[in-house]
């Protein structure tokens, strides 16, 4: 068999591999064979070159007499770019506080693949949807695998398995199993009659705080009505939130955004400072101590209740909550979701639920107030279906709003709450454009830059629910709009979580006009995990007569 020498065009010509070719193999046989000596992610952006010609023939390769040059999309390898940044803090201080716009920045002047070093912490994100869709993907070259530079890091909890654990751990093969029936699409059908008995109950303060004629704001109250139904249907717990305009947010909730808070906090700063004993990571062990008690009284009280153990699909159309479902679901083998299991990967569910929730349900009324135009279609198109006070919100009904459907998705690619999932590389590898990355590297595919990047979507700061109907947006690339991430650790909870706002909103944009209280910059945390517009408030008036009904044209 023929033997050639070949190396990475950017690396040192001394790190040549000698490798022998297959005389029948084709071009493509040829880039197979190389991507994997050089752990390249992409075999088709692999060219091969010889004093600096071109070697389109495996032939002319083998014939080549020396080293054979490789090229990855016309690049050598090459680390991804980044700013300098300065002694001990990294570029901390050119990021925060404004992340987004500043990562933004970054993207323009950098391109798609950018490393920033934040105090000692080294992290990669892109905003290519192409390297999103590989970093998403398990596979030989990436897992989520929360080491010291992921985002994650200060939360870990392997015994959760989802969210805040390793793929491929048994914790995250049992929680995958039993979770997801609770969460698919037929299992939250039947959670519809409490999501709309929810936000009833809390049309009552809205109503309370209109007759008082108050501004509110609107991520605390939003933060109060996802809380209040996640808690409801993951804990079976009642926290109260709308016995009163005034009643306070429940503890667990208050532990659980303090939680992310501090993890944020903790993890944009270098390892040396997590492992303090003392301050915020100190805090941070507390309040997940505290969290775990909360949550073992629900466990308990719902496993009192003396329901019978039925099998995972039956048990997820039958139970009233998701601690009912978690102590009653039994898979094929008879086995239920072991103990050190339960309690974490129920806390998860509760503060993945509601934190993503009420920052997505306080960015749709933001886009209320904001962009012209969007409350009336909205509203028009509930009295065109008929909506009213006693309409009961089905699934069934919701999807014949094809309007408020493209109102959400536009949000979502526009103001996602979530943005930064991370993966992480399983060895050293090359991306496509010739990105070197090393074993361990997280990369974060950047949601909101994929989401606003100008190459995939056109005029992205424009806020336009109708670009959803265009055949650009139609075929856009798989991982151009992820709010809830791809691949095997994407969210479990979307189906919950579209239905609920689906359900919700209705029932807030016939009920209420909402004004936007105030002109302030609108500020989002970013200390927190999440992107939320924490100075948001409106003053929501009772509508008391509504348009009419659109006259269709015979
Ligand atoms: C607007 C609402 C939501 C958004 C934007 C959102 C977003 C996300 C994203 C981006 C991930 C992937 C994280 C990663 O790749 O590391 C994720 C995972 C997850 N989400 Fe959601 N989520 C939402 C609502 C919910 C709800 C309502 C629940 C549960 C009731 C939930 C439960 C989970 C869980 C358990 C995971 C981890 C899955 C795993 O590790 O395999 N999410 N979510």
């Amino acid at each position: 068999m023929p033997v050639q020498q070949f190396y990475l065009l950017g690396n040192p010509v001394t790190s040549a591999k000698e490798i022998e070719i297959d005389s029948n193999t084709d071009l493509d046989g040829l880039k197979h064979l190389i991507a994997a000596h050089f752990a390249i992610v992409e075999p088709s952006g692999i060219a091969f070159q010889f004093q600096e010609a071109e070697l389109a023939e495996v032939s002319d390769v083998v014939a080549a007499k020396g080293l054979v040059t490789i090229t990855i999309d016309g690049h050598a390898v090459r680390d991804p770019p980044g700013p300098k940044g300065l002694p001990m803090l990294g570029n901390f201080l050119e990021i925060y506080p404004d992340h987004l716009g500043n990562h933004q920045r970054l993207f323009e002047r950098y391109g798609p693949v950018i490393q920033t070093n934040n105090m000692g912490r080294v992290t990669y994100q892109t905003n290519d949807p192409n390297i999103a869709a590989i970093a998403f993907a398990e596979s030989d070259f990436f897992t989520k695998e929360i080491n010291k530079a992921h985002p994650l890091y200060a939360l870990k909890t392997p015994a959760a398995g989802v969210f805040l654990g390793d793929t491929d751990t048994p914790e995250w093969r049992v929680a995958h199993k039993f979770l997801p029936p609770a969460l698919g699409p037929k299992a939250v059908r039947h959670y519809a009659p409490t999501m709309q008995k929810t936000v009833e109950d809390a049309c009552k303060v809205f109503d309370k705080l209109d007759e008082q004629g108050e501004a509110w704001n609107v991520y605390q109250y939003m933060l109060k009505l996802g809380a209040q139904a996640v808690g409801k249907l993951t804990l079976g717990l009642d926290f109260q939130h709308f016995t009163s305009p005034d009643a306070p947010v429940h503890e667990m909730v208050h532990l659980i955004a303090e939680l992310l808070s501090l993890n944020k906090k903790v993890t944009s700063k270098g390892d040396w400072y997590s492992s303090l004993p003392f301050g915020d990571p100190k805090r941070l062990k507390d309040i997940k101590a505290r969290i775990e008690g909360m949550v073992e009284q629900s466990i308990q009280a719902a496993a009192s209740n003396g329901t019978e153990d039925l099998p995972l699909q039956d048990a997820a159309l039958k139970a009233s909550n998701m601690v009912d479902y978690a102590v009653r679901a039994t898979d094929n083998k008879g086995e239920k979701l072991p103990k050190e299991s339960l309690v974490w990967a129920l806390v998860v569910a509760t503060g993945a639920g509601f934190t993503t929730t009420s920052s997505l349900l306080s960015w749709l009324i933001y886009g209320l107030v904001t962009y012209p135009g969007m409350q009336e279609r909205l509203l028009q198109e509930l009295i065109d279906n008929d909506f009213n006070d006693e309409t009961e919100i089905t699934a069934d009904f919701t999807e014949r709003l094809v309007f408020q459907d493209k109102y959400i998705k536009e949000m979502q690619r526009r103001h996602n709450p979530s943005f930064q999932p991370g993966r992480t590389a399983k060895t050293d590898l090359i991306l496509p454009g010739g990105y070197r990355l090393p074993k361990d590297a997280v990369i974060i595919p950047a949601i909101h830059h994929i989401h606003n990047n100008p190459d995939l979507w056109d005029n992205p700061a424009k806020f336009d629910p109708d670009r959803w109907d265009t055949p650009e947006v139609k075929n856009r690339h798989k991982a151009a709009y992820v709010p809830f991430g791809a691949g095997s650790r994407m969210c479990i909870g979307f189906n919950f979580a579209l239905q609920e706002i689906k359900v919700f909103l209705p029932k807030l944009i016939y009920n209420y006009k909402f004004v936007r209280e105030g002109d302030a910059t609108i500020e989002y945390d970013p200390m927190f995990q999440l992107i939320r517009p924490n100075n948001l408030y409106v003053r929501a008036t009772k509508r008391v007569k509504w348009p009419p009904k659109t006259e269709v044209a015979v």
